[in-house]
């Protein structure tokens, strides 16, 4: 494709995940099925491209300020995430020009709200809690993109047989530090035409995301509820650990996304697992189940900060409001969740959100109302299942589980256990 063609189609895709109407995945998504004759190299330039002008927006939009033509087109310039030969091919005598100057200034001297790139409400309490050094360096790895994580589907394979194998295909990959069934790849293959995917050995799972999962420590022939699965990220994970036996439910209020857990499903060879749409938290066949459960998984619905490296427009469609009504609904739910456990049995209260107010906020209050429910302390859980006590103290801040970006290169997550008395 000519670059002038590619940068305009570049702009045209800015131009529609800047009015923040839908997730910015969806809209691109949207976005290359209009444009089928795009090649996959192509796709990847638009893609990191427009999410690259999400990650730095208020820089973006202050240097873009001083050129010329439309803003989405200079925002895509400055985001190019692609061949610099190339891009200069699709330039106007006068844009290089202006390229030249913007990249000749020295944004260390800028405004900090146009050096972090991130709302002045997310900002300040991040910025209190972790204290200057950590934020910046929280900041600078919100704005960078994550790698690609997997989990090794312990049903199929094992780790060591995995690893093998991808490296036998030529890929760089290597065991996560953390989690026992994670793998880091370098870079982005095609999972489609790698081999152990295609065979239901690996699912894409942020390494964080498999610590949630691990947490619950779901054991054979147990009763198990993930109130929350969604498209069944983590009840994949579950129902692994489960040897594929027992009764995993999959709770969520959404059809679709359960619909999305099925063929998953298939590819996985879990046939323990039982998907259930609920019209609400306390929905009938939560109450039938109550009393019945040995453990609970709620991975509450969140503002999704901590995967910002992912999802980078979730801090501009966020907003303080939207999360306290986040804050009432995770509540809510969690001590719906709470009423299925059998004594003695276990719950996880977990988010993808950096905030206090979703996490420690909702655990704490949670906890208030709820004397029968004990802490565990979620670094003990972590020694059980390959971490020394050195690392999994780093993973947790007061027994619960608090992962950071820019400390544990995952996305950012949180989890509170406790036991039913
Ligand atoms: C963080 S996502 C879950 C992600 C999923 N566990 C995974 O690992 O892929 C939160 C989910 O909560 C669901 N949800 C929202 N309100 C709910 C409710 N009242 N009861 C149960 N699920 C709810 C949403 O539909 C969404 O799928």
């Amino acid at each position: 494709m000519h670059p002038n063609a590619l940068l305009e189609l570049a702009a045209e895709l800015v131009d529609s995940l800047l009015l923040f109407d839908a997730p910015a995945d969806q809209l691109v998504s949207q976005f290359f099925r209009a444009n089928k004759a795009l090649g996959p190299r192509e796709r990847h330039t638009l893609a990191e491209t427009a999410y690259g002008v999400l990650r730095q927006r208020l820089l973006f939009q202050h240097l873009a300020q001083s050129g010329q033509g439309p803003m989405a087109r200079r925002l895509a310039i400055l985001g190019w995430v692609g061949n610099e030969a190339f891009l200069r091919g699709a330039l106007t005598e006068a844009e290089r020009h202006w390229l030249q100057q913007v990249q000749s200034v020295d944004t260390t001297q800028l405004a900090p709200r146009l050096r972090h790139n991130l709302p002045e409400w997310l900002a300040e309490p991040l910025q209190k809690r972790l204290g200057e050094q950590d934020f910046w360096a929280l900041a600078q790895a919100l704005n960078s993109p994550a790698p690609l994580d997997l989990r090794v589907n312990t049903l199929k394979a094992r780790r060591e047989d995995v690893l093998s194998a991808l490296q036998a295909q030529g890929l760089v990959a290597e065991a996560t530090p953390h989690s026992p069934w994670g793998i880091r790849l370098q870079g982005k293959p095609a999972l489609n035409k790698v081999e152990p995917f295609v065979q239901g050995w690996l699912e894409v799972q942020d390494e964080g995301s498999q610590l949630l999962a691990l947490l619950l420590e779901a054991k054979r022939g147990e009763m198990v509820v993930d109130f929350c699965a969604g498209a069944g990220g983590k009840t994949l994970a579950l129902g692994a650990a489960m040897r594929n036996t027992g009764r995993l439910y999959a709770f969520d209020v959404s059809g679709h996304r359960l619909d999305k857990l099925k063929p998953r499903l298939a590819r996985s060879g879990l046939s323990n697992v039982h998907p259930v749409q609920l019209a609400h938290e306390r929905d009938e066949r939560v109450k039938r189940l109550a009393g019945k459960i040995d453990r609970v998984l709620v991975d509450a619905p969140c503002s999704g900060l901590g995967t910002l490296r992912r999802n980078p427009d979730l801090k501009w469609r966020q907003s303080p409001e939207s999360v306290r009504e986040l804050q009432a609904k995770q509540l809510a739910i969690l001590s719906s969740a709470a009423r299925l456990l059998k004594p003695g049995g276990r719950l996880v209260y977990a988010t993808c959100s950096l905030l206090d107010d979703e996490n420690e906020g909702v655990a704490d209050a949670f906890a208030q109302a709820h004397p029968q429910f004990q802490r565990l302390d979620a670094a003990e859980i972590l020694q059980r299942h390959g971490q020394t006590e050195a690392a999994a103290a780093a993973l947790c801040e007061g027994g619960q589980l608090r992962l950071w970006p820019h400390k544990h290169h995952s996305d950012g997550f949180y989890a509170a256990v406790w036991q039913r008395a």
